[in-house]
């Protein structure tokens, strides 16, 4: 398969800080890839370092993908404030011989032509932002949470859009997100942390690494006293990590064997609510964010 992206050697600083410090990548055509990773882990800075538009301190990062096929929607878009929507849409149209009646109705553009871009709402960017990304088909998206700023209907058209090009296996995708729907539906996650690369893989294989294919939610009553079996439990080979998002709640993470264990557990306390189900994007999510892990 021919090469998206090529990574060497890349470092970003800025003053004394590491921004960035990857010394190996390479991602394929073909893939939709999440980018994740906490709040300033270094997902902007990737992204704008593989258009060129940061200066790196040292090595490579290079996108394999001519311009005309290539879709960016990023945090910051730089357009003149004072330029009309109307203008934007049509400087795309004459940039690349292209526009998008259908995706262009989508997003309700119309209502918003005759706003200057830089007097729109966060999420009305959004909307122009993502039109200007995809009017034109392109075959490579770089997307830079796209979900940012738009309502409940406008993210969910997006979604329908987003949907298309990841059913197509001719497209590229790589899109920084804190969302699961968009992780659940990647190919790929490429998760960095402090501007380092923690790992890449296919999602479930993933998922499986870090987390186990499965995960057992309790809910009870503090008092239940329940700290000390929790902490047994994690001892046991299969299982992987210990969340605690309340005080009266518990997510343990592991493989098929935490089964047994937590049923046994389910019958000998009275839980509000038990459930074994199999982890997700949001759980992988939950893990990348810290957001209440026991470290294992
Ligand atoms: N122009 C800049 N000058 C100095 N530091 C910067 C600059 N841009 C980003 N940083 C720092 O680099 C780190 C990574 O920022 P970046 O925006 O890439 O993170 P992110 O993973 O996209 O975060 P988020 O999820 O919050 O969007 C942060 O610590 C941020 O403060």
């Amino acid at each position: 398969m021919e090469k998206l992206m090529t990574i060497q050697q890349l470092l970003v600083t800025h003053s004394n800080d590491t921004l960035l410090d990857i010394p190996e990548l390479d991602l394929l055509k073909g893939c939709q890839i999440a980018l994740v990773g906490a709040n300033g882990a270094g997902k902007t800075t990737l992204l704008e370092s593989i258009l060129g538009l940061r200066k790196a301190a040292g090595g490579i990062a290079r996108l394999h993908c001519a311009k005309r096929n290539l879709g960016v929607q990023l945090q910051n878009a730089t357009y003149n404030p004072e330029i009309l929507v109307s203008d934007v849409v049509s400087l795309h149209a004459t940039l690349y011989g292209q526009s998008d009646a259908e995706l262009y109705d989508k997003f309700l553009l119309k209502e918003l032509a005759h706003k200057k871009y830089g007097r729109l709402s966060r999420g009305q960017k959004q909307r122009v932002d993502l039109y200007v990304a995809l009017a034109h088909k392109p075959t490579t998206l770089i997307l830079d949470e796209p979900g940012t700023g738009l309502d409940k209907y406008f993210y969910e058209q997006f979604l329908q859009v987003l949907a298309d090009y990841q059913d197509n296996p001719a497209i590229s995708i790589v899109m920084a997100t804190h969302t699961a729907s968009e992780v659940e539906n990647s190919s790929h996650i490429l998760w960095i942390e402090a501007g380092k690369l923690q790992d890449f893989s296919a999602r479930n294989t993933m998922l499986n690494k870090h987390l186990g294919s499965f995960k057992a939610h309790l809910c009870y009553e503090p008092q239940l006293g329940l700290d000390a079996r929790l902490g047994e439990l994690l001892q046991l080979a299969g299982v992987r990590h210990l969340r605690r998002p309340t005080v009266h709640e518990a997510v343990l993470y592991g493989d098929e064997s935490l089964r047994q264990p937590m049923l046994e557990l389910a019958a000998e306390y009275k839980f509000s609510t038990f459930s074994l189900t199999k982890t997700d994007a949001g759980d992988f999510l939950e893990l990348v964010s810290a957001n209440g892990f026991t470290k294992h």
